[in-house]
């Protein structure tokens, strides 16, 4: 079905997916990033475009993987339920500071209620004096968009440098046109692994998308684990394979729910 949906030639997928090994849908183990994963980066966090045909993808895959596919993402769990309200599995969101299970977003380290509110509000007062900042709140931090005009990218770090140092446990996090300011200790990996420990994930093959500098730890995490890590875009990585871009994304992921994986190489 969405080969059709997604323009996927009926004859293959051609050498855009050559590095992508083969594996048995039913034997792995999905964690997705989602900016610049799943989806294609934008001028600002809400201006992404969500393909109608992913929500629905991804229920598929979720099927086909026996339920074994999480979203990690650096947003909030709220924020990635607002954008794919149907996804049926596992959500890590913040960089893994929360994950939900079905039951709501939990969170999986403990930052001083009182210290996030400080910092979102410190932020949120600095954007606004520069209308091509964005402050984005999260449960256990806050970030610091820059992506409109990239010159403001010094100030942004003095900022959030002086916030930081009147409080501990925080540290500033490089993300791409932005800087975050999370709890110490949190990171996708520490959440993928324990995950991987749990059913319906535990015992498959770990797959890992990322195409972040947050995502490495998992990516090498996986490569190490004799699982599959993906680097999606440019720049550095510990990744064995490397997509082009969101679209060849929803290319692999339509070729394991139709089960092509499974075919000899060259059979398609
Ligand atoms: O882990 P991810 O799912 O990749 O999330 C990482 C961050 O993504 C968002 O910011 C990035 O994407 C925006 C939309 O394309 C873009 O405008 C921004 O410059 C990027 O940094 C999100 O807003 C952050 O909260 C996530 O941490």
């Amino acid at each position: 079905m969405f080969y059709e949906m997604i323009g996927f030639a009926a004859d293959g997928p051609g050498p855009e997916l050559d590095c992508l090994p083969r594996f048995r849908t039913e034997e792995a183990a999905f964690f997705l990033d989602f900016d610049g994963v799943l989806v294609d980066l934008a001028e600002t966090p809400d201006g992404i475009d969500v393909p109608g045909h992913l929500g629905p993808m991804l229920g598929e895959l979720h099927a086909k993987a026996g339920g074994a596919v999480a979203i990690a993402s650096g947003r909030a769990v709220a924020d990635i339920r607002r954008w794919l309200p149907d996804f049926p599995g596992v959500i890590v969101g913040s960089h893994g500071g929360e994950i939900d299970r079905g039951q709501g977003p939990e969170a999986t380290v403990s930052p001083d209620p009182g210290v996030v509110a400080a910092l979102q509000k410190m932020v949120e007062g600095f954007a606004t004096s520069n209308e091509a900042y964005i402050a984005e709140p999260k449960p256990t931090g806050v970030v610091l968009h820059f992506r409109r005009n990239p010159e403001l990218r010094g100030a942004a770090w003095n900022m959030l440098e002086n916030a930081l140092s009147q409080f501990e446990g925080f540290h500033i996090h490089h993300s791409k046109m932005a800087f975050e300011v999370r709890p110490d200790g949190v990171g996708k990996e520490n959440a993928i692994q324990a995950l991987m420990e749990e059913e319906p994930f535990a015992g498959r093959l770990p797959v890992v998308f990322g195409d972040d500098v947050t995502d490495e730890p998992a990516l090498a995490w996986a490569k190490e684990r004799g699982g599959v890590a993906v680097k999606v875009g440019e720049g550095q990585s510990a990744a064995g394979c490397r997509l082009e871009s969101p679209e060849v994304v929803h290319r692999a992921l339509a070729r394991q729910i139709a089960g092509r994986a499974q075919e000899p190489a060259g059979a398609a």
